[in-house]
């Protein structure tokens, strides 16, 4: 990985021949854009060429297609669909007035990647100062967004919920002209369960109640021609659904090959209410898809034992950012809790592994950190996502709150310490680093027991290799120590992982609020391991944790006693109705044997 990585020569070809991967070999201006547009993306956002996904997707949208966009991270489906827009919204013969109200919706799952959309639209949109852009999101005030729908959004950005708000409640926001529908990270806004509202706002804008085989989704109830656009690295099941209430006779783009979406592909569907399935099974066949990786990606796992995995993680970030002058990291946990706890812990404590009479103790990590996640309050959410955006240097503790679409630049290495669930959300946590052709490493932590993860991500076409701890480890000096750190096989066997784990546990028994933090942490952890789904639940199996060693994770000494009675009490209920489950299931099957 990354951790000690010079850019050699091999490297430096390895990242021209990227470049040819992700750009193609035209102008903005062959795409048939306005030279004024094309201006904008040059001297607003620097874009010189197209991106492959913009080369492909430009003259489909511009066509008034409908559209399915599927491309790695990091490819450019942004201004994909965004700079045929305002191409179409800048040529109408008479011009657009605010008191036409809405042109163009882009549905997004979260408040920060409607925020970083909203952004790049006033840059692009500062030539065409009649075509006005908005957003609406959860969390800001309703008041000064009913306000702004008043007076007229020409492109709106927004969130399912806060959208589906407006269109229930804010009578002056006017979307009888609406023509375009964008699905920004569509798999995501539906697995976040606003699969309902999505439907009822498609419901509200007229194209939504569409059931198989209804005639002509383009016009209904408006008369004014729509024209819809579904966008994602990875497609699940219910995009499908999506797809078809939502899409007619689309033009699916990157669905069929290895990288960037060197293809489009042209599917003729019968009609609206044919199933893409049928007509592009391995497209959408989401349980063995291949996904769209960035190939300059170095994607690595480590194997931790749980009551290691806290000390492991700390001795990588140190050494990260000991030995890179200027880091970006972001690290991946599953819940909040966990998020504020390491966050705190790491933003407090101090320790030197040379732990001499004459040495003062530092802060144990000197770089800047910064948390995001879905609890926080809205202001502090923005502070967060602005200055992860404008730091050189950063690490940032996150939920998967920022893992979709959020564009962060020279981010150079991802860590999973919570696994992701589902293979999608490893792909799309790995595609914060490696943008556009960069460099960009990914570092998994999986304990023993869940090392048949990477079976399940293999069936994506992800493949991974070890990382070599025991080496990273052997570079840090610690006192006392009479043999070389190569020495010691074991990890738990470690002298600076066993020192650094005492010295957190002392820390955390000692400060009352980080304790608290800590043990809040440990019970949410848990609660998130069983709630994973389907196949995950043979990988990431309850039953095989060792709470004491999940507590020593949280620099916790002891397992405690409180949470775990309400964790117990889970774990029980769980197992009455697994076998619930089986005893039902038996009960079906002698009713079918009675019945044959
Ligand atoms: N033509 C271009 N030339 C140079 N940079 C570009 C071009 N198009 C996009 N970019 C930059 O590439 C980065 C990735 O773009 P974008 O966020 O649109 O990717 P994406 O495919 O939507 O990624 P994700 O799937 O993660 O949402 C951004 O920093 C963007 O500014």
């Amino acid at each position: 990985m990354e951790l000690d990585a010079k850019i050699t020569g091999k490297e430096a070809k390895s990242e021209s021949k990227n470049s040819s991967e992700v750009f193609a070999s035209c102008l903005f201006s062959s795409l048939g854009l306005h030279p004024a547009l094309c201006d904008q993306l040059k001297e607003r956002l620097g874009f010189e060429a197209p991106t492959l996904v913009q080369a492909q997707a430009i003259p489909v949208v511009l066509s008034g297609r409908h559209v399915l966009v599927n491309a790695a991270t990091g490819t450019g489906k942004t201004v994909a669909y965004l700079a045929p827009i305002i191409h179409m919204l800048q040529s109408y013969d008479e011009r657009i007035e605010r008191a036409d109200g809405t042109f163009a919706l882009v549905l997004v799952p979260t408040r920060e990647l409607c925020m970083q959309v909203y952004e790049i639209l006033q840059k692009l949109l500062h030539r065409f100062h009649w075509i006005v852009p908005g957003y609406i999101m959860g969390g800001e005030n309703r008041g000064k967004e009913k306000a702004r729908l008043r007076k007229g959004v020409t492109i709106l950005v927004a969130t399912a919920g806060r959208l589906l708000d407006h269109l229930k409640n804010t009578s002056s926001f006017v979307h009888k002209n609406l023509r375009w529908i964008i699905f920004d990270e569509a798999d995501r806004i539906l697995e976040l369960g606003y699969g309902k509202d999505i439907e009822e706002i498609l419901g509200c804008l007229g194209t939504g109640n569409l059931k198989s085989g209804s005639k002509d989704i383009s016009t209904v109830n408006s008369g004014v021609q729509k024209q819809n656009l579904l966008l994602s690295a990875t497609l699940n099941d219910k995009v499908n659904h999506l797809a078809n209430v939502s899409l007619e006779n689309p033009v699916m783009i990157g669905l069929d090959d290895n990288m960037s979406g060197s293809r489009t592909h042209n599917v003729s569907l019968e009609s609206n209410g044919v199933d893409i399935v049928k007509e592009s099974r391995k497209a959408l066949d989401t349980s063995n898809e291949e996904y769209k990786l960035p190939t300059q990606l170095v994607q690595k796992y480590i194997k931790v034992p749980c009551g290691s995995r806290l000390v492991v993680l700390l001795s990588i970030i140190k050494h990260l950012f000991e030995t890179g002058a200027s880091q970006k990291v972001v690290v991946f946990f599953s819940t909040c809790d966990a998020v504020d706890f390491h966050y705190s812990l790491l933003s407090e404590f101090k320790w030197t592994a040379l732990q001499t009479k004459t040495e003062v103790c530092q802060k144990f990590l000197g770089c800047k950190m910064l948390r995001l996640h879905g609890s926080m309050n809205q202001e502090d959410r923005k502070t967060t996502f602005q200055a992860f955006k404008t730091d050189k240097s950063a690490l940032l503790f996150s939920t998967d709150v920022s893992a979709r679409g959020l564009d962060f630049p020279k981010v150079r290495c991802i860590i999973q310490y919570d696994s992701p669930g589902e293979a999608t959300e490893y792909v799309h946590r790995v595609g914060r680093t490696a943008r556009l052709g960069e460099k960009g490493d990914s570092l998994l932590f999986l304990q023993p027991s869940e090392i048949d993860y990477l079976k399940d991500l293999e069936k994506h076409g992800v493949a991974l290799t070890e990382y070599p701890l025991l080496k990273l480890l052997s570079s840090f000096p610690v006192y006392n120590m009479k043999q070389p750190a190569s020495r010691f096989i074991s990890m738990e066997m470690h002298p600076l992982l066993i020192a650094l784990q005492r010295a957190l546990e002392s820390f955390v028994s000692m400060e009352p609020k980080i304790n608290k933090l800590a043990k809040e942490a440990f019970s949410s952890w848990v609660r998130a391991y069983t709630a994973h789904r389907g196949e995950l639940k043979r990988i990431f199996m309850v039953k095989k944790l060792h709470l004491g060693h999940v507590a020593k994770s949280f620099a916790l000494k002891d397992q405690p006693s409180l949470v775990n009675r309400s964790i117990q009490k889970q774990l029980k209920k769980r197992k009455r109705n697994d076998q619930l489950n089986v005893k039902q299931r038996v009960k079906s099957k002698k009713r079918s044997i009675v019945k044959s």
